[in-house]
């Protein structure tokens, strides 16, 4: 008999319609509607019962806590974690429990599209297969995961790409790793991980990473309104390749001349992010100091941010270093 924790978060597996719209209620025993997955002994751990919307980067740090907790037991060893969490923002906190994981048991995130009080709900076939994949020996070494719709997609690069199909995340970077159905687990590629990065501390939850996305006619108030709440990064999801304007390149120069962390990423779903026009594009971003990322979606990179701003990881990985190693990663 293999053993898998299942941490529940909340999300719309764990959701009923209510008067007041769909809302996360139900807590990890029911998400199964009953079924059993055989071979595996379950054990549920009720975190939390939170729309993944409504998440803080609090709420973040202490799924990753909950983690450290189950796999640092020395009694009652589990051979692997799911996590049940919606799906709006899945792909955030799987980046940061990829980032931080240091240990070869995986930790595979699954939700739903479809409410837990829907007939033909996808929330119990996606937490079995869930449940497969983090019992599988094939797994180990593989990180977080995020196992949705028969896929098995590594953490870093999935986003979610589809607000109602129940197929709604892809990676786009890199391919799937694998599959899962009622005759198994089918696992075909490994993502490149690098060395962890410390885990969060409680400095994580208040550390203000700004998500800032281009537009015609963006002017520079949401850049210093960035800065004047205290923001201590921001990641610029440029147009096209990674592209501003000149008065958002000139506001960005004013911020990084008084501390800030800036990063070009791009709105476009997939492809690389190049300092390439000038006039207000990502040349004179980069000439300006501010590096491009393109290996994780803009809403991930904030998360790598984050982190390591609230680490003071400055010395040990200046920010270039930092996206090169745990961003722009070379696949083979
Ligand atoms: N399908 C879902 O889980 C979406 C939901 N709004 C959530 O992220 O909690």
């Amino acid at each position: 008999m293999r053993r898998v924790a299942v941490i529940a978060t909340g999300g719309t597996i764990a959701s009923e319609s209510t008067d007041g719209g769909v809302v996360a209620r139900r807590g990890g025993a029911s998400l199964l509607g009953g079924s059993e997955v055989p071979g595996v002994e379950i054990e549920y751990v009720d975190l939390m019962t939170v729309g993944s919307y409504r998440l803080t980067l609090g709420h973040l740090r202490r799924i990753c806590d909950a983690v450290r907790d189950v796999l640092g037991r020395e009694d009652d060893r589990v051979d692997g974690v799911v996590i049940t969490h919606g799906t709006d923002t899945m792909e955030e906190t799987a980046i940061l429990l990829d980032l931080v994981h240091d240990d070869p048991r995986p930790v595979v995130l699954t939700g739903a599209q479809r409410p837990g009080d829907a007939a033909d709900g996808d929330g119990p076939r996606n937490l079995t297969d869930a449940v497969l994949v983090a019992a599988a020996p094939a797994a180990r070494h593989l990180g977080a995961l995020i196992v949705f719709a028969g896929r098995v997609l590594p953490a870093r690069g999935t986003r979610k790409v589809h607000t109602t199909a129940l197929d709604a995340f892809d990676t786009v970077v890199g391919g799937q790793l694998g599959t899962v159905d009622r005759s198994g687990v089918s696992l075909t590629a490994a993502p490149r991980r690098p060395k962890p990065l410390p885990r969060p501390g409680t400095s994580f939850d208040e550390t203000r990473v700004d998500l800032i996305t281009m537009y015609p006619g963006a002017d520079d108030a949401l850049v210093h309104a960035s800065a004047a709440a205290g923001a201590r990064g921001v990641v610029l999801a440029g147009t096209g390749i990674g592209n501003a304007n000149p008065v958002v390149v000139d506001a960005v120069v004013a911020l990084l001349g008084r501390g800030m962390t800036v990063v070009l990423s791009t709105r476009v779903p997939e492809g690389p992010v190049v300092g390439v026009y000038g006039q207000g594009g990502g040349a004179d971003l980069v000439a300006a100091g501010v590096p491009t990322a393109s290996g994780l979606p803009a809403t991930q990179l904030r998360i790598l941010l984050a982190l390591w701003l609230s680490h003071d990881l400055t010395t040990v990985h200046p920010i270039r270093s930092l996206i090169d190693i745990y961003a722009d990663i070379k696949e083979d």
